[in-house]
Order: C-alpha cells, then structure tokens, then sequence
C-alpha cells in the first residue's frame, strides 16, 4: 500500500488552491463539514431530504449507501454546493456554505473534486486537456502539466486513449477520464458519485485504491455506492446511510464523530 501512496503522491504533488491546507500529519482532526438539521425540497414537492445531521472528520473516509432514489446525488450536490438547502446549515471549511455570497462559492468549489454521476466531460477536449484542466485553472506552469497528466492516465489505464475525444470513449473510459480529473489537484475533499459504476471488477478495485492512497495523502472522501463488495474494501471507512431521505445515525457517531489523533 505505501508503495500505492508514494506513487500518487507523485502524481498529485500539485496543489490546486494556492494555500496550504493541513494534511493529517499530527493535527487534531477537525470536522470539515457539518449539516445541522439539512432538509432539501425541489420546487414545492415533498421533502426530499429531511433532518440531515453530521460531521465529516477531515482526513476519513466514509461511504454512503442507499437505496435508488434515496437521496445520495441531492446530498452530495449539497456537498459540493451545486445545491443550496431549504433549511438547516451547512458548514463547509469552517465557514457558514448556506449564506455565503455567490462570488465566493468557485473559489470553496476549487477545493473540493467532483466525480460526477454523468461524467461531465468537456467535449471538444482531449481525454489528456479534460484531465489537465484543474491543473490549467489552477495556473499551473504548461511544462509541467504533461508529466502529471500522462501518469494519472496511466494509473486510471487511459495512455492508449490521451488523445480522444470523450464521444469515441467508452462508458467507463469516459468515467476514469473523470476520475483522473477529480483528483489530478489534489483535491482537499473529493467528492464521487458511483464513480465505479460503468467498470469491471479489476478496474473499480484499481480506483479504489486511488481514492484510498489520496485519502492516506489527507484528501477526505466521500463516495455514493451500491457496490457493497467495494465499501469492504476500506476497512476503516465509515458509513453513511439515507433511507428515504433520512440519514441512519442510530449511535450518533456520524452526528458527533469521536475526536482523535492521527499519527
Ligand atoms: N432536480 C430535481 N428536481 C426534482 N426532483 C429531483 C431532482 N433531483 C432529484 N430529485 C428527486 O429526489 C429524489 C432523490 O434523488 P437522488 O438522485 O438524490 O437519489 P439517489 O439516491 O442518488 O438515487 P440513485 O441511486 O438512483 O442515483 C428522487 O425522488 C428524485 O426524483
């Protein structure tokens, strides 16, 4: 494994904010973000997500489950704030995400990787500029976006296809390209809706141990999945459930993680 996390560090050595931010090395674990009583409607129909409370330790790792329909996009759209409640507060990098003026909300967006449900790719670029784009955005030097780029594409097995279009890729190539653009920045919270949903088995435990090796760099993760076989394989991840819109805290633990060291 610690040969999986040197060579992610490699690749992800870039840090897309231009601040630092504080990996898990000897800090107390702070919570990154924090719902208080989250409810979301769409338009004037029923409740969606109603009574959202918890905390998401910085540095974990958790999984949220759920049935179809449960909730599981809505909740991470807040999370990403793609989405504003209808009531509660939300509480994102120790600021208030719910009254923040708009004009602030792409630099808190920078900070966060998405891995979206339908990929989101941008057409007309190569598999190679949708993965460079965080990294462009960033301002980062153009010499030294090559390197990075063509070894995130060789983890997620894409060097063959660098220079397609997203349109001749397959379902599931389009997914990595995704992938590989989510975390290229380093992201301080990474954020993956079914990321492994159109993969084969060899391919979803290759990018989970992406996420994973990212997560030992400080990345906090987050990622909605069916794929009970794939949540077994993070043992100390932590699990999210909605049920119909409601979140399963029956302990309280995911309300008020319990505060620890990290070494
Ligand atoms: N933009 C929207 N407008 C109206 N209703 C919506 C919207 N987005 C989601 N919903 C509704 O909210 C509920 C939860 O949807 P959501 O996509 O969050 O569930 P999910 O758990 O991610 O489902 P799946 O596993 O099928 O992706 C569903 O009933 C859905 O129809």
């Amino acid at each position: 494994m610690q040969a999986e996390v040197e060579a992610v560090a490699r690749i992800v050595r870039w840090r897309m904010w231009g601040f630092e931010w504080e990996g898990t090395s000897g800090a107390a674990m702070a919570n990154i973000v924090q719902f208080e009583n989250v409810g979301l409607r769409y338009g004037d129909g029923p409740e969606t997500l109603s009574d959202i409370s918890f905390a998401l330790a910085a540095g974990s790792f958790y999984f949220l489950s759920g049935a179809s329909g449960a909730g599981k996009t809505s909740l991470l759209r807040l999370l990403y704030l793609a989405q504003r409640p209808s009531r509660g507060i939300i509480r994102l990098f120790g600021e208030d995400a719910v009254t923040m003026p708009r004009a602030r909300l792409p630099g808190f967006r920078r900070r966060i990787g998405v891995v979206f449900q339908d990929f989101r790719l941008v057409p007309h670029l190569s598999a190679a500029d949708n993965v460079a784009l965080p990294l462009r955005i960033a301002g980062m030097p153009e010499a030294d976006i090559a390197e990075p780029v063509s070894e995130m594409l060789a983890w997620v097995g894409l060097t063959e296809r660098a220079g397609a279009k997203p349109e001749t890729l397959s379902g599931g190539e389009q997914q990595r390209v995704a992938i590989a653009r989510a975390v290229i920045g380093r992201p301080e919270m990474l954020v993956a809706d079914e990321p492994t949903g159109n993969v084969d088995p060899e391919m979803a435990e290759r990018l989970l141990l992406l996420f994973d090796s990212l997560n030992r760099l400080g990345t906090t993760v987050v990622v909605a999945t069916h794929d009970l076989h794939l949540m077994h394989r993070v043992p100390s991840a932590q699990m999210m459930r909605l049920v119909k819109g409601r979140l399963h805290d029956p302990t309280g633990t995911l309300r008020h993680p319990p505060a620890r060291e990290l070494a």
